[in-house]
C-alpha cells in the first residue's frame, strides 16, 4: 500500500504551518522538520510518500537532503522550494536527483499538481527495459540512468551520433515515468520552416495570419501533462531559442494572436548529434537555453564503441525483425558475424537494422552469410593515397596531414598566411610555427 504521509522541511513555521494545513486538506498525512539533522533522523525512522524541503535551512541546504534521500530511500521523490528567480538552486537541486522544485510563494495549485505527479510515481523503475538492445558497460550504464531519470521532471540532454537511439531513449525515460499516460509528442526542429515554428509550437487563435481559419494547438499544448522531445536543437533559429526559453521559465504557452498565456506542464527532453556547447561557442545557441535543457545529459554510445556486443544486437534485432515479417528467424553465420564485427557502422543501431532487413528480404535460406550484409567498406576520402602501414610512425603521418592542410590552405589564399590562418582556425602565430617546424617556405 502506498505510503501517504510528506515531509516538509522548512525553518520559517508560517510558510511550514500552510504547506501542513493545505496537504492534510489533500488527504495526507504530514511529518515537519525544521534542520537538516531533523530531517535525516525523520528518513531514517519512517518511509515517506513525498519530501518537500526548503533550500535555506539553519543547519545545512536542501541538497544535503536531496543527496541524503538519493543514499536513504532512493525511491522517495523529493521536491524544493526556491525562492522565486533562483533557477541556479532548481538546477543545482535536480542535478543532484530532487524530482522537481517549487518556486515561492507556493500556490495551492502547483503544490496539489506536484503532489498529484509525485504520488503517481511508479514504486520500481527499474522495469525490464526491451527497447534497448546491448548489454556493454556504456549500454547498461545507459540504461541505468534512463531509469533514474524517468524518476525526476529534469530537463534532459541527449547526445550521440546519428542514429544510436536518442529518440528511442526519450520515448523509454517518458515510458517508465509518472507521465506515462500522457502524451509523448516528438518534434524535429530542423524539419519546420522557419516561418511557421512558432504557430507549430505554440499553436494559433483563428484570424491570426492569413489561411488560420481555425483555432490550433502546437506541440505544447498536444503534450500538456507528458513530455516534448526536441531532435535536433541546434537547429532552432535564434528567435525561436529565445521563446522557448521563455516557455520553460513561465511555464507558460501564448498561441499566435492570442491575448492570454496558458499554463503548461510538459517536460522537455531534447538532442542534438551535434556538439551544442560548440554551438554555444559559435554564438549559434543561446548559452542560457543550453544550460536549461542540459540539466542533465545522457550520452547513448556509438555502435562502434560496444564491438563485445554487435553479435548479440545484431541477432536480437534480426530476430525482432523476421517476427514481425512473419518469418523464420535466421541465424547469422560465422562470416557474418566477422564481417559486422569488422565495420564501423557510421549510421549506428539504425544502419544495423536497416542492414539487417536488406539481407533478410535478400535471404532465402536460414542463415545470412557476409555477403548478404553488403557492408559498403568505409573508404578514407581525404586520403585515397594512404594505405593500412601509413599510418606510423604516428608523427610523421601527422606532420603529412598538417602539412597537406596549410599548403592547401596557403594556395587557396594564394599565400596570403593572415587569411590562411583564419582559413586554418588557428593564430598567425600558430601558423607561422607550423610553418618553421614543418620547414614549408
Ligand atoms: N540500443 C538500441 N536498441 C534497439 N534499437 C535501437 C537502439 N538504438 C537505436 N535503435 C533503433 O535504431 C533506430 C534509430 O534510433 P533513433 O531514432 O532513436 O536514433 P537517433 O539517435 O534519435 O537518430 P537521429 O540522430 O538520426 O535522430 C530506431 O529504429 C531505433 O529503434
Amino acid at each position: 500500500m502506498l505510503d501517504r504521509t510528506v515531509l516538509i522541511i522548512d525553518d520559517e513555521s508560517d510558510i511550514l504551518e500552510l504547506l501542513e494545513i493545505s496537504l492534510i486538506r489533500m488527504g495526507l498525512d504530514v511529518v515537519k522538520a525544521e534542520t537538516v539533522a531533523q530531517a535525516q533522523a525523520a528518513i531514517e525512522q519512517q518511509k515517506f510518500a513525498l519530501c518537500l524541503t526548503d533550500m535555506r535551512l539553519p543547519d545545512g541546504d536542501g541538497l544535503e537532503i536531496v543527496r541524503f534521500i538519493q543514499q536513504a530511500q532512493p525511491t522517495l521523490p523529493v521536491a524544493v522550494l526556491t525562492a522565486h528567480g533562483n533557477t541556479d538552486n532548481a538546477v543545482t537541486a535536480l542535478k543532484a536527483g530532487a524530482f522537481d522544485y517549487i518556486n515561492k510563494p507556493v500556490t495551492l495549485e502547483q503544490l496539489r499538481a506536484l503532489v498529484k505527479s509525485a504520488l503517481k510515481m511508479p514504486e520500481n523503475t527499474t522495469l525490464a527495459m526491451q527497447g534497448l538492445v546491448g548489454n556493454s558497460p556504456a549500454m547498461q550504464q545507459a540504461r541505468e540512468l534512463i531509469g533514474k531519470l524517468a524518476r525526476t521532471q529534469a530537463p534532459v540532454y541527449i547526445t550521440g551520433e546519428s542514429g544510436s537511439g536518442k529518440e528511442l531513449a526519450a520515448r523509454l525515460i517518458h515510458q517508465q515515468s509518472n507521465r506515462a499516460a500522457m502524451p509523448f509528442v516528438p518534434v524535429n526542429c530542423g524539419a519546420i520552416p522557419e516561418n511557421l515554428m512558432e504557430s507549430e509550437f505554440f499553436g494559433y487563435k483563428k484570424g491570426a495570419f492569413t489561411g488560420a481559419d481555425s483555432e490550433r494547438d502546437g506541440f505544447f499544448q498536444a503534450a500538456q501533462g507528458g513530455t516534448i522531445f526536441l531532435d535536433e536543437v541546434a537547429d532552432l533559429p535564434l528567435a525561436m531559442q529565445v521563446k522557448l526559453l521563455r516557455v520553460i521559465q513561465e511555464k507558460k504557452v501564448r498561441k499566435l494572436g492570442s491575448s492570454v498565456e496558458e499554463p503548461i506542464d510538459v517536460r522537455i527532453i531534447s538532442a542534438t548529434h551535434q556538439n551544442l556547447a560548440q554551438c554555444v561557442e559559435a554564438g549559434r545557441f543561446r548559452q542560457d537555453l543550453f544550460y536549461r535543457l542540459n540539466v542533465i545529459s545522457l550520452k547513448m554510445p556509438a555502435l562502434r564503441d560496444m564491438r563485445e556486443d554487435v553479435a548479440s544486437v545484431a541477432q536480437t534485432l534480426l530476430t525482432r525483425l523476421a517476427q514481425e515479417a512473419g518469418m523464420p528467424v535466421p541465424v547469422l553465420n560465422a562470416s557474418a558475424l566477422t564481417a559486422l564485427a569488422q565495420y564501423d557502422f557510421p549510421g549506428n543501431v539504425r544502419e544495423l537494422e536497416n542492414i539487417l532487413e536488406r539481407a533478410l528480404a535478400l535471404t532465402s535460406g536460414d542463415s545470412i552469410a557476409a555477403t548478404d550484409l553488403h557492408l559498403t567498406p568505409v573508404v578514407d576520402e581525404l586520403l585515397p593515397e594512404r594505405v593500412a602501414g601509413a599510418k606510423w610512425p604516428l608523427q610523421d603521418y601527422l606532420d603529412g596531414v598538417e602539412r597537406e592542410a596549410i599548403e592547401e590552405a596557403l594556395v587557396q589564399t594564394r599565400y596570403n598566411k593572415t587569411a590562411a590562418a583564419k582559413l586554418l582556425g588557428i593564430t598567425f602565430r600558430a601558423l607561422r610555427y607550423r610553418l618553421e617546424r614543418l620547414n614549408i617556405e
